[in-house]
């Protein structure tokens, strides 16, 4: 099981989506970050055979999917995400339908789409009508259809947007179980779902890699680079518009910082350890985030 890209390129018009990325993937989860418009969805698609690259090679095991979409195809699972349902099907109903749509033979259907069902944990809601489900509970459904095909390679875009804190670490919790003997690649802004569960780490920006690395590795070089220092509010003001801020709080004695920094940023900081968060914003320079 191997997933190889070469130099893959992505063109919209003039407009340069991805550029030259080169990668290859063994079983585990890939965790795909970086900011808005980085390249992510349109390197899934490319994967997901949606979406032609405009330069590279894409193979599945060593065979070029351009010739051998098919081959890929039958082994993936997709979530992408924009995922429609139908309003008039519930859960079960709908994972039958695309069941017999993708073609798995009439004899197996029901069979698994109890077992998907029940590995996602919708056994009480399989069979209400899909507008009453939850966010959590739509997502399920969504990689329930995903798994439909024991899918090798498992390609899920942005999941858990929406979802409340709760949902989010159940759906979290139900990716990591997926793991073994397949790739999966997770694409998300929110660092903490990768945090416990991506053996790996891709940093997209701009459509170039900017890390390839475990997320411990990246905590590791973030080690002495994160700081807390409590100000007034002007040089907490002046603090931000010279170094990256990852919150503030203001409270009764003043301002609240967590800054990240290669240097000291200011003479009472002091050195706190890093979360996967701060590492990531260390590596993108990303804006500040207010609490
Ligand atoms: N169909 C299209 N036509 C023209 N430009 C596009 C098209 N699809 C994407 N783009 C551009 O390509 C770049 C990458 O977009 P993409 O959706 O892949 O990024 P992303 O990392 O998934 O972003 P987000 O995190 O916001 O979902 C962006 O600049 C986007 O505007």
């Amino acid at each position: 099981m191997e997933l190889t890209l070469e130099h893959l390129s992505k063109r919209y018009g003039q407009h340069v989506a991805l550029h030259q990325l080169s990668f290859r993937c063994e079983p585990g989860m890939l965790g795909l970050v970086g900011p808005n418009g980085a390249g992510k969805t349109t390197l899934m698609r490319m994967i997901a055979t949606l979406l032609e690259p405009t330069e590279g090679i894409i193979s599945w095991n060593g065979q070029d999917i351009r010739k051998h979409g098919q081959m890929l195809r039958q082994v993936l699972g997709y979530l992408p995400q924009d995922f429609g349902i139908y309003p008039e099907f519930t859960g079960r109903q709908f994972l039958r339908y695309l069941a017999a749509m993708k073609g798995l033979p009439g004899s197996l259907v029901h069979r698994r789409v109890d077992e998907v069902i029940e590995m996602v944990n919708l056994e009480q809601t399989a069979d209400r009508k899909l507008p009453t489900y939850s966010g959590g509970m739509k997502q399920r459904i969504g990689i329930a259809q995903a798994l439909l095909n024991d899918p090798e390679l498992l390609i899920v875009d942005e999941p858990t947007v929406g979802l409340d804190p709760g949902e989010r670490v159940r759906f979290r919790t139900l990716l990591a179980s997926l793991t073994s003997n397949r790739i999966i690649i997770l694409s998300t802004h929110i660092i903490s779902d990768i945090e416990a569960v991506a053996n790996r780490l891709l940093i997209v920006r701009e459509g170039r890699v900017l890390a390839d690395t475990t997320p411990e590795t990246l905590l590791a070089h973030t080690k002495g680079a994160t700081w807390s220092v409590t100000t007034d509010l002007a040089t907490a003001q002046q603090l931000q518009t010279s170094y990256q801020v990852s919150t503030m709080l203001t409270h009764m004695n003043g301002v609240t910082l967590r800054i990240v920094s290669p240097t000291r940023p200011h003479e009472a900081a002091v050195v706190i350890d890093p979360s996967l968060e701060d590492a990531y914003l260390l590596a993108t320079g990303k804006q500040a985030i207010r609490v």
